[in-house]
C-alpha cells in the first residue's frame, strides 16, 4: 500500500474562555491509497478538526503532515494552497457552494489545469454524480443531497489523489447514501485515498480502516486487510 497522507505527532488546542482545550495529542496516521478511511469518535473529539489539519486547512500546533511523503510544515500560504488544489479534494460538512452560481460553475471554479477544458471536465463530473440535468442550476433549488454531489464533483475537479470528507451522509436519505458510498468506493478502486469522517455505523461498516478519535487519542479500530 502506499501512502498518501500521513499525520505524524499531530497536535491541535484551543483556548477557551481561559480554558485550554487539548483537542489532538500526538495523533499518527497513514492513509494508504486504494482504501477508505474512517475516523469515528463521539461529538466533540476533534474528528473535523483532525480532517480540516489533513487538508491543510488548518495549521497542528504541534507535529506535521506529509502529502507524497513531503512535509508541509513550513511551507508558504501560496505553495500550501497549490498542494491542496491539486492533491487533495475536500468536501466540507455543509457542501460551502457558492450560492449565486450554479452547480457547474462551483465545480468549475477551482479547476486550476488547462484553459477551455474546465467546463468539459466539470460537466462529465456532474454526470458522474448524477447531476448533469442540474448542471444550471443554483445550490438553492438543490436539495441537501444534490448538493452534496455538486461539492464531491468540485472535489474531484483537479483530479486529486486524496478525498475528504466531513460527514458525507449527514444529511441524506438511505437511497442517496447508498449512491455517494458507491462513488467513494469507486474512487478509492481507482487508486485514490477516500477519508471520510462520520457518526454513521453503514459507513464506518463499508471502510478499509477505521480510526476512532477518544481524548484527542487516535486508535485504529478494524482493518479489512
Ligand atoms: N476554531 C475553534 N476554536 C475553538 N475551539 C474549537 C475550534 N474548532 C474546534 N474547537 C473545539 O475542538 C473540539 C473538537 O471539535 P471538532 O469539531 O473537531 O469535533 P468533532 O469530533 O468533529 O465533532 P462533531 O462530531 O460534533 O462534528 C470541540 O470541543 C470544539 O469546541
Amino acid at each position: 500500500m502506499s501512502v498518501l497522507l500521513q499525520a505524524e505527532g499531530v497536535g491541535k488546542s484551543y483556548s477557551l474562555r481561559g480554558e485550554r482545550v487539548d483537542v489532538l495529542n500526538d495523533v499518527e496516521l497513514a492513509v494508504g491509497a486504494g482504501q477508505i478511511t474512517a475516523l469515528v469518535g463521539h461529538s466533540g473529539s476533534g474528528k473535523t478538526t483532525l480532517l480540516h489539519i489533513l487538508g491543510l486547512l488548518t495549521e497542528p500546533d504541534r507535529g506535521r503532515v506529509l502529502v507524497d511523503g513531503t512535509d508541509m510544515s513550513g511551507l508558504a500560504d501560496g505553495a500550501l494552497a497549490d498542494v491542496r488544489r491539486s492533491r487533495i479534494g475536500f468536501v466540507f460538512q455543509s457542501y460551502n457552494l457558492l450560492p449565486q452560481h450554479s452547480a457547474l460553475r462551483n465545480v468549475v471554479l477551482p479547476y486550476v489545469g488547462r484553459r477551455g477544458q474546465g467546463e468539459d471536465r466539470a460537466q462529465r463530473l456532474l454526470q458522474r454524480v448524477g447531476l448533469s440535468a442540474r448542471a444550471r442550476h443554483a445550490p438553492g433549488e438543490l436539495s441537501g443531497g444534490e448538493q452534496q454531489r455538486v461539492a464531491l464533483a468540485r472535489a474531484l475537479i483537479n483530479d486529486p489523489p486524496v478525498v475528504l470528507a466531513d460527514e458525507p451522509t449527514g444529511n441524506l436519505d438511505e437511497a442517496s447514501e447508498k449512491v455517494l458510498l458507491g462513488l467513494f468506493r469507486e474512487l478509492a478502486d481507482e487508486g485514490r485515498a477516500v477519508v471520510l469522517v462520520t457518526h454513521n455505523t453503514t459507513v464506518s461498516a463499508i471502510a478499509d480502516v477505521v480510526h476512532r478519535l477518544d481524548s484527542g487519542v487516535l486508535v485504529t479500530e478494524g482493518s479489512a486487510a
